[in-house]
């Protein structure tokens, strides 16, 4: 029997709303069908980073030469540092019919949707600019000046969410994390459905 490629889910939103919160909540869970892409990047590693699990951490140069070979499915120049999605990964992980999750920013995102336009584009939202600042502060891994460049870059950011699928608002982690499950439960079964609807139709039914 074919086997149904999996969904790609792409989760934006800026810098300190809580993605990474949220993703691992996510997956903690048991018996999902996620799987999470681990993205290239030049940023240096936080303390406690580590090099294939949070980030594939390349050089430069290394970024460089994975872009000039196709290797990416998208990347983007983020506050001074490289991020992109291995290609490879993705399409394999997607035709095994696993979900694949991607945790990107705007850029990167307007990318895949162009490319796969069936992708699932859901963006996490703070409940407001002051509570966001409160978070990246209260994280303490980046100095005030990377913080006051990223709430800038966040004002950007939060314009472009009518470009995505879904809004869903970070107020508390558990209820965020709820409300993604909520909506790729929903995605599958609109996918499933059309595409009886039109196998019914192609036999004349
Ligand atoms: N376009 C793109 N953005 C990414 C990728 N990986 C991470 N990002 C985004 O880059 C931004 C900065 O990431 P990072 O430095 O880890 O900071 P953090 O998200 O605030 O912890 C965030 O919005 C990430 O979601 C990627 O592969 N492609
Ligand atoms: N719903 C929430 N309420 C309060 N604090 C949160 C919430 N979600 C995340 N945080 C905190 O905000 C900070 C930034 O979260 P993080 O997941 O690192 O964000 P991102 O990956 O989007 O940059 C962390 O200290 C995290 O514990």
């Amino acid at each position: 029997m074919r086997r149904e490629r999996g969904l790609l889910i792409v989760l934006s939103g800026p810098s300190g709303v809580g993605k990474g919160t949220v993703r691992k909540a996510l997956f903690s869970q048991p018996d999902t069908n996620y799987e999470y892409s681990i993205s290239m990047t030049t940023r240096l590693p936080r303390e406690g980073e580590v090099d294939g699990v949070d980030y594939f951490f390349k050089s430069t140069e290394e970024f460089e030469s994975l872009i000039e070979q196709g290797q990416l499915l998208e990347y983007a120049k983020y506050v001074g540092n490289y991020y992109g999605t291995p290609l490879e990964y993705v399409n394999k992980t997607l035709d095994a019919g696993r979900d694949v999750f991607l945790e990107i920013e705007v850029q990167g995102a307007a990318q895949i949707r162009d490319k796969v336009p069936d992708g699932l584009f859901i963006f996490l939202a703070p409940p407001s600019i002051s509570a966001l600042q409160q978070r990246l502060v209260g994280r303490g891994t980046e100095t005030e000046d990377v913080i006051a460049t990223r709430i800038a870059a966040a004002n950007q950011e939060l314009e472009m969410m009518n470009l995505y699928d879904y809004v869903v608002e970070n107020d508390e982690v558990q209820l965020a994390c709820d409300r993604v499950n909520a909506i790729v439960v929903a995605e599958h079964c609109r996918r499933e459905r059309v595409e009886k609807q039109y196998l019914a139709m192609l036999r004349g039914e």
